[in-house]
């Protein structure tokens, strides 16, 4: 007799509708996506596209003008607390530590929605408190092995180079158990070392079983890790697919990408950044290979080292 193993697949997230104006403006319109257990899902587009508003709107921090937000087939409040409680997680653009917080309390902090001790168990510091205290002690240590950061849990956050920062957020959001993690830009300002690093951490995470969903600009990062892509332009998704389909439609290139990504770099364009690296050395007040800048159509761009267009 032959068994076969089937893997269920459900979905997690499911936003309908999304729309949310700020007076005359429009920041997303009737945005629909969906988000599967195990999936790695990216959402792109250029500068002021929506993406950050429409993750405010999955997460309660903004109330859509229209559209509903559901997760696992419930209707979410808007609300981020209740949110967080429901199930998703998520990494702000700019990093959101306690600079004076060891590194080990900055996951405890994140592990607060999944404690349920009473205010007087704290105070009386009981039983149950006290293992409800070693047992969200324990698992951050765990989170921390997970990430790396387990020999630096007595490290005040701020003194943490940018990289680690930004791992450390993320296992502030795993502290509270999601079942989904929102990543809003995880690799800004990382070199390729900590962005490779950063790709192997988030397939990690996927492989825990947590489905993710990463805003990010560095597109090799992300047609790297994705295993779909929704591209917002001007609040609307223009595009879904794979990151094949989404590299070849010739709207994402006109509109964002620029020219068509190509996944390894071939000698043409080593021999192109090149030259332009050395003409950049020369020219005083050009900017510095490897650092990101804004593109006059508003398209964010990175140095070649930035591994991204
Ligand atoms: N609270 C707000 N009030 C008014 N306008 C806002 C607010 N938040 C965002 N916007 C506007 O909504 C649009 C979308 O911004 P948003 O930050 O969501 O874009 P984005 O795609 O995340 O951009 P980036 O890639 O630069 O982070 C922009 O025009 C922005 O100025």
């Amino acid at each position: 007799m032959t068994t076969m193993t089937t893997t269920t697949t459900t979905t997690v997230l499911e936003a309908s509708g999304v729309t949310m104006r700020f007076g005359g403006l429009t920041a997303v319109r009737s945005v629909d996506l969906t988000v599967n257990s195990g999936e790695i899902v990216g959402l792109i587009g250029p500068n002021g596209a929506g993406k950050t508003t429409f993750f405010n709107c999955l997460t309660g921090l903004y109330v859509p003008t229209e559209g509903k937000v559901s997760y696992k087939g419930t209707v979410l409040p808007a609300k981020p607390h209740l949110v967080t409680d429901a199930g998703i997680a998520r990494t702000f653009q700019n990093i959101r530590l306690f600079a004076n917080m060891t590194v080990l309390e900055n996951v405890l902090v994140g592990r607060h929605t999944r404690t349920k001790e009473g205010l007087w168990s704290a105070l009386l510091r009981g039983p149950g408190f006290k293992r409800a205290e070693a047992a969200s002690h324990a698992r951050a240590m765990e989170l921390l092995e997970f990430i790396g950061l387990a020999h630096k849990a007595d490290h005040l956050s701020r003194n943490l180079p940018y990289g680690e920062q930004r791992k450390l957020e993320i296992a502030r959001a795993l502290a509270s158990e999601p079942g989904l993690l929102l990543l809003d830009e995880p690799t800004a300002g990382m070199n390729p070392q900590e962005t490779r690093a950063a790709e192997e951490l988030v397939f990690a995470i996927r492989d825990q079983g947590i489905a993710v969903l990463v805003i990010e600009h560095d597109m090799r990062f992300i047609f790297n890790l994705c295993d779909r892509v929704a591209v917002l332009v001007q609040g609307e998704k223009l595009v879904e697919g794979t990151s094949e389909v989404v590299q070849a439609d010739e709207r994402v290139v006109a509109a964002y990408l620029g020219t068509p990504f190509e996944g390894a770099p071939g000698a043409a364009e080593v021999a192109e950044v090149e030259a332009a690296e050395a003409e950049a050395t020369t020219a005083p007040d050009d900017t510095a290979p490897g650092t990101t800048g804004t593109d006059t159509s508003g398209t964010r761009t990175t140095g070649p080292e930035g591994k991204s267009l």
